[in-house]
């Protein structure tokens, strides 16, 4: 590829991160990773537990500092800028363990990332009206309208995992980090989590979906990237993926 073609083809990304490695003192923990995400993508994340999933999650999302490395978001170096930095350019994350405001209603846990994103974005200020509305839209697309006013406390596990994405959408992203949305989930709760994820797919949000539930990873992703012990091992069609005698050596033969 020329010069010119390789910078066209970066501009197409939404994700751009380039040997990004990380150390805990002596111990190398993610080693020269590279990933590429295109907008509207659905990336599956996988790997055996420690293999480095949340370390880059931290490191992507601005948690954690790289020690090498460079990412680009949306065309722009983002490496020097703080998690809400990154956040308010549009990439955004939920958690594994949702962690909600806990004395605050869920209309009211939507309410700070509604305004602080627009806010961020130099959009006109939002109205009461209009946070209430916004608000309103995005828990009943989240199957929780009829709980707007309920505190976290009230929600099941699902419903919890529902709010944590209705949270991390509340500040309009265009890439999604879905860190394992579906743990100990029932059968049908993860068909129900996936479908909502497949939903803001749809609408044009890329998703890096990191899961241990292959039949889930499977379902969801187009491409499918696997970690081991902090190294970059597959990065591929998920039929391939699977199929590769690495990966299977690695992880999924465990
Ligand atoms: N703050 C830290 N200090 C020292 N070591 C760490 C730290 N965070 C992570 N590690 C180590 O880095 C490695 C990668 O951990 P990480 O949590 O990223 O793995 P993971 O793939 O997300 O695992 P899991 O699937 O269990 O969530 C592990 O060996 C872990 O012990």
């Amino acid at each position: 590829m020329t010069v010119e073609a390789s910078a066209a083809a970066a501009n197409d990304l939404i994700l751009d991160a380039r040997g990004i490695t990380k150390r805990f003192g002596g111990f190398v923990a993610l080693n020269k990773i590279d990933l590429a995400v295109r907008p509207g993508e659905r990336v599956g994340l996988i790997g055996p537990n420690g293999s480095g999933k949340s370390t880059f999650t931290n490191c992507l999302c601005g948690a954690l500092q790289t020690d090498g490395g460079s990412i680009a978001f949306a065309g722009r170096n983002i490496d020097k800028l703080s998690s809400y930095q990154r956040a308010r350019l549009g990439l955004g994350r939920s958690f594994q363990l949702p962690r909600p405001f806990h004395s605050l209603s869920l209309l009211d846990n939507l309410r700070i990332p509604l305004v602080y994103a627009v806010n961020a974005r130099g959009g006109a200020h939002l109205t009461e009206q209009q946070i209430r509305a916004r608000g309103t839209d995005l828990l009943g697309e989240f199957g929780l309208g009829g709980k707007l006013h309920r505190l976290p406390g009230d929600l099941t596990q699902v419903e919890m995992r529902k709010l944590e994405l209705a949270r991390a959408m509340a500040t309009d992203p265009t890439l999604l980090v879905s860190d394992e949305a579906l743990a100990g989930l029932s059968h049908s709760e993860v068909d129900e989590i996936l479908s909502l994820l497949l939903a803001l797919n749809k609408r044009g949000v890329a998703v890096i979906f990191i899961e241990h539930i292959m039949r889930a990873v499977m379902a969801f992703s187009e491409r499918l990237v696997v970690l081991v012990a902090g190294e970059k091992i597959a990065d591929g069609a998920p039929k391939d993926v699977i199929a590769d005698q690495r990966v299977i050596g690695a992880y999924l033969g465990q």
